[in-house]
């Protein structure tokens, strides 16, 4: 009874963000970028369950990649999203190795996800794909948020709704509206698997430094994280500085 109360709420949630971004036309074929984790997971079966129900018809196009490391979870987890939608299309890649190598002078986090996000972009395009779904929640956003301000010296996050190249393509955030917590109670409830991630660089990024300052800030008052989410909807433009600095 309590998984049945904690699945309407999510899918309000979800479909609100939908509607609120006006995400989803008729006739979409939408990729969706499926990691192993547990958002991208999540957002694969609450996009298949919309799709069910929903009064316009769209299809559901999910994609994997393969970052190259050993132990590749390809296998595995074309076997769970069979269980969720239907075929997993994997793309072996070695971005990953690339990004750790020796020859990169960049990040490696930076540099492994602008490969990827090229590599989306491109399967996208191949596969008449005009819309791109990733697995971006709430705390992702107020993250991102963080990130830049801190390291970038700018107030901007990632946008629930994104056009590129002029409208041609559009990447949509449907969990925007939902917190990690939820996600992660969404994932208990069907039963998704834990995948162990393979590349050396998780949990030890500037997000991840991020993440635990937020934390504590949120254990002090309940109502920083939904002031911050709301926060970024409400710039007093007129109280910012100039920008000559
Ligand atoms: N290797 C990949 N292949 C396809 N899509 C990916 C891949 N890695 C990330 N994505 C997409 O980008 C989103 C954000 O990526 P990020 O690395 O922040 O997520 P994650 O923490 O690795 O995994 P998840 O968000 O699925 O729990 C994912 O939710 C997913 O939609």
């Amino acid at each position: 009874m309590k998984s049945v109360v904690k699945l309407k709420k999510i899918n309000r949630a979800v479909g609100k963000a939908i509607c609120d971004y006006d995400m989803i036309q008729d006739g979409d074929r939408i990729m969706v970028g499926v990691s192993g984790g547990k958002d991208s997971l999540a957002l694969l079966r609450l996009l298949s369950d919309i799709r069910e129900r929903a009064p316009v018809k769209f299809d559901l196009f999910p994609v994997y990649i393969d970052p190259g490391f050993r132990g590749s979870i390809a296998k595995d987890l074309e076997s769970s999203v069979n269980h969720i939608h239907g075929r997993l299309r994997v793309d072996y890649t070695d971005y990953g190795l690339l990004a750790h190598s020796d020859s990169n002078r960049e990040n490696p986090c930076f540099l492994c996800s602008r490969l990827r996000r090229k590599r989306l972009f491109e399967i996208a395009s191949d596969e008449g794909c005009a819309k791109i779904a990733l697995g971006h929640h709430k705390d992702d956003i107020i993250e991102t948020l963080f990130i830049n301000m801190c390291y970038s010296g700018r107030i901007g996050t990632m946008k629930p709704c994104q056009d590129f190249f002029g409208g041609e393509l559009t990447i949509i955030r449907p969990l925007a509206y939902l917190e990690k917590s939820e996600i992660l109670k969404l994932a208990a409830i069907f039963d998704f698997p834990d995948f162990v991630n393979p590349c050396p660089s998780d949990g030890v990024t500037k997000r991840s430094n991020i993440r635990i300052f937020l934390n504590n800030l949120y254990k002090e008052n309940r109502n920083i994280k939904g002031n911050l989410f709301r926060a970024m909807a409400n710039v007093e433009m007129d109280y910012l500085l100039k920008n000559t600095l």
